[in-house]
């Protein structure tokens, strides 16, 4: 499923008004019934409902809503939040269109106490302000607002909360906190933003019967991975696989004192999939590692002050490396990255502790042949960046692209939103997890499904897309189940996998 800006969205609105001919009246209407058809799934004909009415299309959206409801006998009052006549264009028909069809409305200024004529409704629709939103909120949308954020009763909002940006970047000054929206055709990039996600509360999508084609023709697109994708693309095992067919995986990593995160790594792997898997590791780790682990085999490395000083012993004829978990940050770790990123062959996945090695040799990312995947969290993003976690957060999407596409490689870069993208701009959104994963070794777990992953017959992105989908999933099973997020540890979600692909196999 494409999500897109307010740009995008208006120009898709464009293309079916002026290259399909599909009137934008016509595109209200549709919107409108969308929207109305939707509510009727969840919400009852006894309840008393005030639908709230911007002067601009979101509130052309909602005459469309409030007639469609009436029409189906709900108990409805419309209450426009500006003089009637400011409303123009597509808006105003459907303005009149309510009103020819014998409907009334009031105006908000009409109402002597709205805070407490609102208290009488069970239900508000907020139809003020969409994707049109800009700057600070003005007079009387900020009071309205904030009357709506205290009514008690279901809030719903269509296709954005009023006063929530669809672009990232930009400040929310007032926002409606909605229980659910309903969104219209396509997500917006807000929907997966830590600032403003919240405002949304639970969304769904109407379809409104808008093409793809503009999406489609832009040079990148944004898209939400999600179940169906997965289970129509990851692999399936054939009766006659062998263990060498799923790929020859390599992990490098730890340090004297810690060789949690290795394990974790490499029983993963081994979890979601991979057919060979052999760990290099300081040499005082491996008695311990080989009674954990004992489906890998193993390389020595030597330490020096407890950490890897050398992997010129290594043999980087692998379908793909791991890189960086629980390496430990020392001065000697750049020096053996930078042999990793000239020697491999195969793909090579840097994390944790080697995204810090990572950044004073970026550059090296350039000159590779092979694909390198990085995989942040936003504080290991931000430092590669040299921009602080807020800056980041505030526009994940537009930094990995930009970060993405100059050092050619592909960037999972973690958080309640993960965000996939690959180094020629796509990028993609996975929504599953919960609070229960920001515990540690969850991105150890990660590096190890996603190293499985891209050894299967799949291409890269959706290698990336899969593993990201089925950690967040099977931590979501887990708490719905036998676990809470208080007690939820990284290592459970490597046990879960198991439930994951037996549900995803169904
Ligand atoms: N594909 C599509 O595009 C489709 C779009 N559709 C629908 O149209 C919506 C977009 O409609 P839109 O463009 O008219 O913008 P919208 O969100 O109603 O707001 C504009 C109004 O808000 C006002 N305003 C702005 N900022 C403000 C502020 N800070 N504080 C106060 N006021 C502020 C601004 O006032 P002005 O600046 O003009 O004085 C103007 O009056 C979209 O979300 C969807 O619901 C569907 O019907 C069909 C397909
Ligand atoms: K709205």
């Amino acid at each position: 499923m494409y999500f897109v800006t307010a740009q995008e969205m208006y120009d898709t609105d464009q293309y079916a008004i002026e290259r399909i001919g599909v009137e934008g009246k016509l595109l209200m209407e549709n919107a409108g019934r969308a929207v109305a058809n939707h509510m009727e799934l969840f919400v009852s004909d006894q309840k008393r409902i005030a639908i709230l009415i911007g002067k601009g299309n979101n509130g052309g959206d909602g005459f469309v809503i409030a007639r469609t409801l009436l029409q189906k006998g709900y108990d409805v009052e419309v209450i426009v939040c500006a003089s009637p006549s400011e409303i123009k264009g597509d808006a105003a028909y459907h303005r009149d269109v309510f009103r020819n069809s014998g409907f009334p409305f009031i105006s908000y200024e009409e109402i002597e106490n709205l805070e407490h004529a609102l208290k009488e409704k069970d239900v508000v629709v907020d139809a003020m302000l969409g994707i049109g939103v800009k700057g600070a909120i003005r007079p009387p949308y900020n009071q309205l607002i904030s009357f709506v954020n205290q009514f008690e009763g279901e809030v719903i909002s269509v296709d954005l909360p009023s006063g929530v940006p669809a672009d990232e970047g930009l400040e929310v000054d007032q926002a409606v906190q909605a229980d659910r929206t309903i969104v219209i055709q396509f997500p917006k990039v807000s929907a997966f933003l830590e600032h403003t996600a919240a405002y949304y509360g639970r969304w769904e999508v109407v379809d409104i019967g808008l093409p793809s084609t503009v999406i489609q023709s832009k040079k990148t697109q944004k898209r939400v991975w999600k179940k169906q994708d997965v289970s129509t693309t990851l692999p399936t095992r054939g009766a006659f696989s062998h263990k060498g067919k799923h790929g020859k995986g390599l992990v490098i990593g730890g340090a004297v004192a810690m060789p949690g995160s290795i394990a974790m790594t490499s029983r993963a792997a081994l979890r979601a999939g991979a057919g060979l898997l052999t760990v290099a590791t300081v040499q005082e780790n491996i008695t311990a590692l080989a009674s954990t682990v004992v489906e890998a085999t193993y390389t020595t490395l030597p330490s020096e002050g407890g950490y890897i000083s050398d992997i010129g012993s290594v043999d980087f004829s692998y379908d793909a490396i791991a890189m960086g978990m629980g390496m430990g940050r020392h001065t000697g770790a750049e020096t053996i990255l930078q042999v990793a990123l000239e020697q491999t062959q195969g793909i090579l996945l840097i994390d944790a502790d080697g995204l810090y090695a990572l950044k004073g040799i970026l550059s090296s990312l350039k000159g590779r042949h092979n694909p390198t995947i990085l995989t942040p969290h936003p504080g290991e993003m931000a430092t590669l960046l040299n921009v602080s976690i807020p800056e980041l957060l505030h526009q994940p999407f537009a930094y990995s692209k930009a970060f993405a596409e100059e050092f050619q490689a592909y960037i999972v870069l973690k958080g309640a939103f993960t965000i996939i993208t690959t180094p020629q701009g796509n990028q993609w959104v996975t929504v599953t997890g919960n609070p229960g994963m920001a515990k540690g070794g969850s991105g150890d777990v990660l590096a190890g499904i996603l190293l499985a992953m891209v050894m299967q017959s799949q291409s890269l992105e959706r290698a990336l897309c899969n593993g990201t989908w089925i950690h967040g999933y099977t931590a979501d099973l887990l708490v719905q189940h036998q676990h809470s997020t208080y007690d939820l540890l990284a290592s459970d979600v490597i046990e879960g996998l198991a439930q994951t692909y037996r549900a995803l196999s169904q």
